[in-house]
């Protein structure tokens, strides 16, 4: 069934659109932006092929400008989320029974339908329902969301590939079957690349699922869903599912038929989860595969042989892109006392540069944050540091909600390396910066991997070789994804496969092979050729 007599060739990195001033990229996309400004959209279910609406809804706006409405849409209750789970049921069986390329041509499509015909569409999508300017939609859908669906093609060609050895007068084989049962997906709202992955990886190795979207990315989640449907998806195997992750959650993890849950999102959620599952263990036909991509406290730490420009733009884009709300966003920073000086000057300089407003003006680097609660946490933990006598705020430090979720740029000072914001995931345009003294870089090398709890990316400064290795070797397990004279941020699959351990997640690497093989269950078959009819073995002919 699973047989590779085909590999798709290795693909080419999707190439990032500029979108500069007079270019034809630009204007197609503003006229797509203009095109979905003006429709309001009905997001309903889609549950074994078929579209419900349960009449109990919400809407979707847009965080730079919050009294636009993109769309309403259904959520579901108890019920639909059980009829979810009987409809990735049924699909499971002629999914997983489908020729693995027959099942990857049909992402193939996807894919190409993403980077053509929808290229617009979703890149606007993406801006609008998540407040990204055309650069930082562009680098997550359509490009990331297409090379996690090209890539992982041709990573399972060597998958299926990988068979064992046979000696004479047997074959052996490994089945690759998809896991028994249905995977959950639970997705965040910052890359709908990943909400993508987080369905098509597991779908890709004979799996379905119940995508829950989340909903401050509903609307972008909703037209791949149905690109996923144009592009040939058979009826059920991804149940698109919005609503309240708690309800979907308790009905999910007590079904007996939990295959898998492919998780990215907060720590605090993912094990909330984990525990919903380890509590209902004794029920399950399998153990769950669990695989989470959680939160981050990335670093950037800067040795006395650093050039400052470089480290001042690095913590410029590694902490203020896409406001802050990447997981691997720069949010603590270690700089010696040396260099502090030029390096914050040349901030300030950078900063009185970017503009900050609506995604459909071209000129603003940064947008708005997500959501209400969002704002009001962020501003909180400002508000925080402005009343500590521990720490200063140095740049930034406003917040206006009155239009859209608008936060400036922030930069905070501490004395203290174990200050609140020098720990704690804060979601947002935030980077707190602790001064050390020059002698004390091993020391301060120490503090940073065992201050904070996570350990996704993290990046080091200098040009001494020798303090880049001290470095390497000190942070060996402070980030899953480390950068050498760059920002943290900007992983692109296929080149940095992605993700951390400890408080980070799994560290499955999405975009890679290791990410695929969680989503398979191995069965080793044997067959002998010419069976022995002698039971006895030679030793047993002499005492
Ligand atoms: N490590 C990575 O690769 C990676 C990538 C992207 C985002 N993230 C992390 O994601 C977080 C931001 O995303 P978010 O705000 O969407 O995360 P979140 O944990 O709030 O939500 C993720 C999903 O879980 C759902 N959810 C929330 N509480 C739930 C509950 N009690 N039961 C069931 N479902 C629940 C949400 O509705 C959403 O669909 C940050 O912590 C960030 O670091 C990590
Ligand atoms: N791949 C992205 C991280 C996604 C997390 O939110 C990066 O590396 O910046």
């Amino acid at each position: 069934m699973n047989n590779a007599l085909f590999k798709f060739q290795k693909p080419c990195n999707e190439p990032v659109k500029g979108y500069a001033p007079g270019s034809e990229e630009k204007a197609e996309l503003k006229k797509a932006l203009h095109r979905l400004a003006s429709e309001k959209w009905e997001i309903p279910l889609v549950i074994g092929g078929r579209e419900v609406r349960t009449g109990d809804t919400g809407e979707v706006v847009m965080p730079h400008d919050h009294r636009h409405v993109l769309a309403t849409y259904h959520k579901a209750g108890e019920k639909e989320v059980r009829m979810a789970i009987e409809a990735a049921m049924k699909a499971h069986r002629e999914w997983a029974r489908m020729p693995w390329v027959e099942r990857a041509s049909i992402l193939q499509r996807a894919a190409e339908l993403i980077a053509t015909k929808y290229r617009y569409l979703v890149n606007a999508s993406v801006m609008l329902g998540q407040s990204k300017n055309p650069f930082q939609a562009e680098i997550d859908a359509p490009c990331e969301l297409v090379d996690f669906l090209r890539f992982n093609n041709f990573f399972a060609g060597d998958i299926y590939a990988d068979q064992p050895c046979s000696e004479k007068g047997v074959i052996n084989r490994m089945e690759y079957r998809p896991l028994e049962g249905f995977v959950f997906a639970l997705t965040p709202f910052n890359f709908t690349a990943i909400a993508s992955n987080l369905n098509m990886s597991p779908v890709l190795m004979g799996n379905t699922t119940i995508w829950k979207p989340s909903t401050t990315a509903l609307y972008s989640n909703y037209l791949v869903m149905q690109i996923f449907r144009e592009a040939g998806l058979p009826d059920g195997v991804v149940n698109f599912v919005p609503g309240q992750g708690s309800l979907m959650g308790k009905v999910i993890t007590a079904s007996p038929d939990l295959g898998g849950f492919h998780f990215t999102g907060s720590t605090a959620t993912f094990n909330y989860l984990w525990g919903q599952i380890g509590a209902n263990l004794a029920g399950y036909k399998s153990y769950p595969r669990i695989v989470g991509e959680t939160g981050g406290k990335d670093f950037i730490f800067v040795h006395p042989s650093s050039p400052t420009t470089e480290v001042a733009a690095a913590i410029v884009r590694g902490a203020f892109e896409y406001q802050g709300q990447k997981c691997s966003a720069a949010s603590r920073a270690y700089i010696p006392k040396s260099l502090w000086g030029s390096i914050r000057s040349e901030i300030g300089d950078m900063l009185r540069e970017v503009k900050m407003g609506d995604v459909r003006d071209f000129t603003n680097l940064v947008n708005a944050v997500i959501d209400e609660p969002s704002f009001d946490n962020i501003m909180a933990n400002i508000e925080y540091a402005k009343h500590s006598s521990d720490a200063e705020v140095v740049f930034g430090g406003r917040g206006d909600k009155s239009v859209g979720y608008f936060i400036e740029p922030t930069v905070i000072v501490t004395t203290d390396p174990k200050f609140k914001t020098m720990v704690e995931e804060l979601f947002g345009p935030v980077i707190t910066v602790f001064v050390y003294d020059d002698a004390k870089y091993e020391e301060t090398l120490d503090l940073c991997d065992a201050s904070s709890p996570y350990a996704l990316t993290g990046s080091i400064f200098a040009r001494d070789r020798a303090a880049i290795t001290t470095a390497m070797e000190r942070l060996r397990y402070a980030a899953g994804n480390f950068y050498i004279n760059d920002k943290p941020t900007g992983a692109v699959v296929s080149q940095q496969p992605f993700g951390g351990s400890r408080a980070s997640g799994t560290n499955d690497k999405a975009g890679s092979a290791l990410n695929l093989i969680r989503w398979t269950n191995v069965r080793a078959i044997k067959e002998t050729l010419v069976p022995p009819t002698d039971f006895r073995y030679p030793f047993l002919g002499e005492k």
